[in-house]
């Protein structure tokens, strides 16, 4: 344990983002909350205190300088204008921003200047706007933005699309390019001095992404077939290679990525590789 002060981490209370950080800090080997009521808590074996925030207020608590670390949405990042910065991408609550107008109007993005364009992410769309020069009239919504076109409210919502099902149910078509492509963010403050767990936390979080992303394979080959095998699963750091009890064979273990994973056994098998085995990590630091 180091003797440096807790080290302050943002995380999301409600919302798309709030169930998977939780789920991804206790699979890091954090304590969490167990009431959704409680504000903060800490967790002194890990020198870290955690505060339960909305996810859209996050970014300004970082950028001021408030709290170290933060888990938001990276386009809530952007939209906040806050001074921080992404520092690891942690592969949930992705989704896209994107246009959308009525079913059957084919718009395109030139035909948004001198509309109304609703949405709850007025400064990142101003920042587009502003890059492509368009000129168009900002309606600054909470949240279920998809109905302000039927509500006569605006003629274009630009809004978060993951499924898209909301949309479709709205009636409403997509159009243009995504605006942005987001998904949760761990950040902090730009040039930021971090007490040393920050260092910890970022392992370990790295670590739980790797855990999620790979799986460990087990697979036995004769000497003639080795180097063939060791091509096709290069691994992360290099396969493990030894001596089986059975002459001339060699038993390997090697990191693989999860997607993919079933037709590299299939090629591995075509190369001579036997009794190959698939085991979940429950956790790694690499
Ligand atoms: N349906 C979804 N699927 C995946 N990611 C989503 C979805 N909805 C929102 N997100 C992402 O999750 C983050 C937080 O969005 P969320 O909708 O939870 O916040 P909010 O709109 O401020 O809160 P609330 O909806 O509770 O008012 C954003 O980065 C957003 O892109
Ligand atoms: O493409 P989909 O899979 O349908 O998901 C996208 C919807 O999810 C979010 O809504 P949320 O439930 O956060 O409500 P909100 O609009 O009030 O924020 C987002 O704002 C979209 O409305
Ligand atoms: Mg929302």
């Amino acid at each position: 344990m180091t003797t440096d002060r807790l080290l302050r981490i943002a995380v999301p209370n409600k919302g798309a983002l709030a169930e998977p950080a939780a789920a991804m800090l206790k699979a890091a080997g954090y304590r969490q909350r167990t009431d959704a009521k409680d504000l903060t808590l800490i967790d002194s074996d890990h020198g870290v205190e955690f505060y339960y925030l909305r996810p859209r207020d996050i970014a300004v608590y970082i950028g001021r300088g408030h709290l170290d670390l933060g888990i938001t949405g990276r386009d809530m990042l952007l939209d906040s204008r806050a001074e921080a910065t992404e520092i690891m991408e942690l592969g949930f609550a992705g989704s896209r921003f994107l246009f959308a107008a009525p079913g059957g109007s084919s718009m395109t993005i030139a035909d948004i200047e001198g509309k109304r364009v609703a949405t709850s992410y007025p400064d990142l769309l101003a920042g587009y706007f502003e890059d492509k020069g368009i000129n168009a009239e900002l309606v600054k919504l909470d949240g279920a933005v998809e109905s302000a076109i039927r509500l006569g409210v605006a003629d274009v919502v630009a809004d978060v699309v993951d499924t898209g099902t909301t949309l479709k149910r709205a009636g409403l078509e997509l159009f243009g390019d995504p605006i942005c492509t987001s998904e949760a963010v761990l950040i902090q403050r730009n040039n930021a001095e971090l007490p040393a767990t920050a260092e910890g936390l970022k392992t370990r979080l790295r670590s739980v992404l790797v855990a999620q992303n790979f799986f460990m394979m087990d697979y036995n080959v004769d000497t003639e077939h080795l180097e063939t095998t060791l091509a096709l699963a290069p691994g992360v750091e290099g396969p493990t290679v030894s001596t089986l009890a059975k002459s001339g064979w060699s038993a390997v273990r090697v990191l693989v990525p999860r997607k993919g994973a079933h037709l590299l056994m299939d090629r591995l098998y075509e190369a001579g590789a036997r009794g190959i085995l698939l085991t979940e990590l429950a956790a790694c630091r690499l």
